[in-house]
């Protein structure tokens, strides 16, 4: 689709400043992939194809993905709608299986780690038990494990706490706002201190400014916990706000077009970022990878309602 040399061909740019990495296949570049002190990364998938069905109506859904995310890295997937990036999250966490290729997570394959609860998952609907209290919602995964009483009772503080929701422990989930249910889904992904967080969109149904400030907490939160997260998401300013590097994917068959490394280190990364001008060549290289273009102006204009909160 997309004419990405273009992309990575910009002479009124310092040279530094792109930071997009081209690739012609679907192939990424891996960043800490092959650690120094052999510690796994926290994805690798290798050659992924994903197709549903067969003859005819068969879906290709995802086409030879390459993708590594090290450990405590955030990546964000982004691509249009149906491009696979939900089936991709879900091959990771072992809700799927690839049609070919390999996954492994932690180094192990997926259903490994799902049994070793290597990772956390959190979706756009909160999916909390609407009768439980928000301590009883937080604490199911450590009781479904096995923990003790006292045990689960820290760690439910400790983990209100995380998120600010310390003065809510007894409330119920329709007593809170959409952005303090998806605070409790993520202290529930959390809770048993994974080393991976699959996100996928978790933050699509809120409101702008809600939004924003979830993302500044997931920042805080990422920060506070060093775990490695994927996270789908349609919002460029919200991809580019809350990564260490952006996955472009191209329309289904869903291949990676691009990525681009974001600069800083997403843990120290503070809402005013969102204004300078890194920030905003990031966001600026994303959409062109995205819509397979480069012109400066419609960028320029787009670029002003983006920064304005628009995913
Ligand atoms: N279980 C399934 N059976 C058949 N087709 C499927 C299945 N799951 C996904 N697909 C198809 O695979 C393609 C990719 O779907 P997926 O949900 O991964 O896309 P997406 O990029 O996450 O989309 P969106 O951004 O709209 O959420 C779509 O065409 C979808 O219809």
């Amino acid at each position: 689709m997309t004419d990405l040399a273009k992309t990575g061909d910009q002479p009124d740019r310092p040279a530094d400043a792109d930071r997009t990495r081209r690739t012609d296949r679907a192939e990424e570049p891996a960043r800490g992939g092959d650690e120094p002190f052999g510690t796994p990364a926290a994805i690798e998938a290798r050659g992924v194809e994903r197709r549903f069905g067969r003859g005819r109506r068969q879906v290709h859904a995802l086409s030879d993905v390459d993708l590594t995310v090290a450990a405590g890295e955030f990546v964000s997937l982004i691509g249009p709608s149906g491009c696979g990036k939900s089936t991709l999250l879900r091959l990771v966490a072992d809700l799927d299986t690839v049609s070919e290729g390999t996954i492994t997570v932690f180094g192990k394959p997926a259903r490994q780690a799902r049994l070793d609860q290597d990772y956390g998952i959190a979706f756009q609907q909160a999916g909390l038990l609407p009768w439980r209290t928000v301590a009883a919602n937080v604490e199911l995964p450590l009781r479904l494990h096995g923990a003790s009483g006292s045990e689960r009772k820290a760690r439910v503080a400790e983990l209100l706490e995380l998120v600010g929701l310390g003065d809510f422990a007894k409330s119920r989930p329709d007593q809170l706002s959409g952005g303090m249910q998806q605070r409790v889904a993520i202290a529930r992904a959390l809770a048993e201190r994974p080393r991976l967080l699959l996100m996928d969109e978790p933050f699509g149904a809120l409101d702008e400014i809600t939004r924003e400030r979830m993302q500044t907490e997931l920042v805080r939160i990422c920060r506070e916990t060093s775990a490695a997260v994927l996270f789908v998401t349609h919002s460029i300013p919200e991809a580019v706000f809350l990564s260490d590097r952006v996955v472009v994917m191209s329309p289904r068959p869903g291949r990676i077009v691009d990525v681009v490394e974001v600069p800083g280190s997403v843990r120290e990364r503070t809402d005013d970022v969102r204004d300078q001008p890194d920030f905003l060549h990031s966001v600026h290289r994303v959409r062109t990878a995205l819509h397979g273009r480069d012109d400066d102006a419609t960028a320029v204009r787009a670029g002003g309602a983006e920064e304005g909160g628009r995913s």
